[in-house]
C-alpha cells in the first residue's frame, strides 16, 4: 500500500492548524516521527507535549518527500508561497481555492478539499469533504481519519458545493455566537441584567444544540409543533419570522457563498 507519511501540516500553528495537528497526533493518525509542522514563525506551544517534533519554515525542505500535505493557510498566503509537493495527497481546508489551482500550484498526485470549522478546538467540527477522482481508497481512508480526529466528517460529490458549505458550516460557530449575542441583547432590552441575559442566551443555545444533534430532519416539525402550541414561543417565533429572520439568514449565507466564490 502507498505510504502517506510523512504528513506535513502547512499552517500548523494557525487557528485551525493548532488544534488539527495535536488532534492527529493524539489520535495516533500519524506518529510524532512522521509529522512535520510548517509555518513562517517556527514551533508552536500548541505542540508542547511533543518536544521532538519536526518543524520547518522552509517549504522546499519541509515538503520534500511528504506523502500527505494538509494546506491550512489562507488563500492569499498559499498563492504567495512556493508549496510544491509532487506525488503527495493534498488535503486543503482553504476556502475559495479550487482543486485545479491547488493541483497546478503544488503538483499534487490527488487533491481533496474540506470545510471544517472552529469547533476543531474541541474536537467537534463537522467537516464535509470532496475528493478528486485521482484519490484512491487509501487516500480517502486517510482523509476520513485526519478529519475524524477533530470531529465528524462526511464526503460529498460536487466541488462547487464547497462554497455553500463554507458559508454554512465553515462559519458554524460564528452563526451560533451571533444568535447567542442577539438573544442576550434582546434579554437586556427586556430588563435582564447583562449577566442574567448572557446566562439565559447561552443556556438556550447550548442546550438546544445538544438536543438537535442527529435531529436536523425534525427541525421543521419541531418549529411547527411550537407554533401549534400557540403559547409564548409561538408568539416569539412568528414575530421573528415577520421581522425577516429567514431573510436575514439567507442574506448571510448568500454573502458568505459569494465571498467564497470570489476568492477563486
Ligand atoms: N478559521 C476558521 O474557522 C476556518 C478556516 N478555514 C480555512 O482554513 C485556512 C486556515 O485558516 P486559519 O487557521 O483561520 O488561518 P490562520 O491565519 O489562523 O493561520 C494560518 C497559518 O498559516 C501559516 N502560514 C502563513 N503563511 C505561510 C507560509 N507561506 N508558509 C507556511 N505557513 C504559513 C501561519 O503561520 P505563520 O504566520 O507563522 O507563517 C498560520 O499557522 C484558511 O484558508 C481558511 O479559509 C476553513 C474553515 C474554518
Ligand atoms: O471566514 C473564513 O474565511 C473561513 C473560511 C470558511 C470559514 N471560515
Amino acid at each position: 500500500m502507498r505510504d502517506l507519511t510523512p504528513l506535513a501540516l502547512v499552517g500548523a500553528s494557525g487557528w485551525l492548524g493548532r488544534f488539527m495537528g495535536p488532534a492527529l497526533l493524539r489520535a495516533g493518525v500519524v506518529g510524532p516521527g512522521d509529522f512535520i509542522g510548517l509555518n513562517r514563525s517556527g514551533a508552536s506551544e500548541a505542540y508542547a507535549q511533543w518536544p521532538g517534533l519536526r518543524w520547518s519554515t522552509d517549504p522546499e525542505k519541509g515538503l520534500e518527500g511528504a506523502g500527505m500535505v494538509i494546506l491550512s493557510l489562507r488563500p492569499d498566503e498559499f498563492r504567495a508561497a512556493p508549496l510544491r509537493c509532487p506525488g503527495a495527497l493534498v488535503l486543503s481546508v482553504m476556502a475559495g481555492v479550487s482543486m485545479a489551482e491547488i493541483r497546478e500550484r503544488t503538483g499534487a498526485r490527488a487533491v481533496v478539499r474540506s470545510m471544517p470549522n472552529a469547533a476543531m478546538e474541541i474536537g467537534q467540527s463537522f467537516s464535509p469533504w470532496v475528493a478528486e477522482a485521482e484519490a484512491d481508497d487509501a487516500d480517502r481512508a486517510m482523509v476520513r481519519a485526519v478529519l475524524g480526529a477533530s470531529g465528524r466528517e462526511e464526503a460529498f460529490a460536487r466541488e462547487a458545493d464547497i462554497d455553500v458549505y463554507a458559508a454554512i458550516c465553515g462559519a458554524g460557530p460564528a452563526w451560533a455566537a451571533l444568535l447567542l449575542e442577539a438573544l442576550a441583547a434582546a434579554g437586556r432590552a427586556e430588563g435582564l441584567s447583562p449577566e442574567q441575559a448572557l446566562a439565559a442566551a447561552e443556556g438556550a443555545v447550548v442546550g438546544a444544540g445538544a438536543m438537535l444533534a442527529g435531529q436536523g430532519a425534525q427541525a421543521g416539525a419541531m418549529v411547527d409543533e411550537f407554533i401549534a402550541y400557540a403559547g409564548t414561543t409561538a408568539a416569539g417565533l412568528e414575530a421573528a419570522r415577520a421581522a425577516g429572520f429567514a431573510e436575514a439568514v439567507a442574506a448571510g449565507i448568500a454573502a458568505g457563498t459569494q465571498k467564497a466564490r470570489a476568492l477563486g
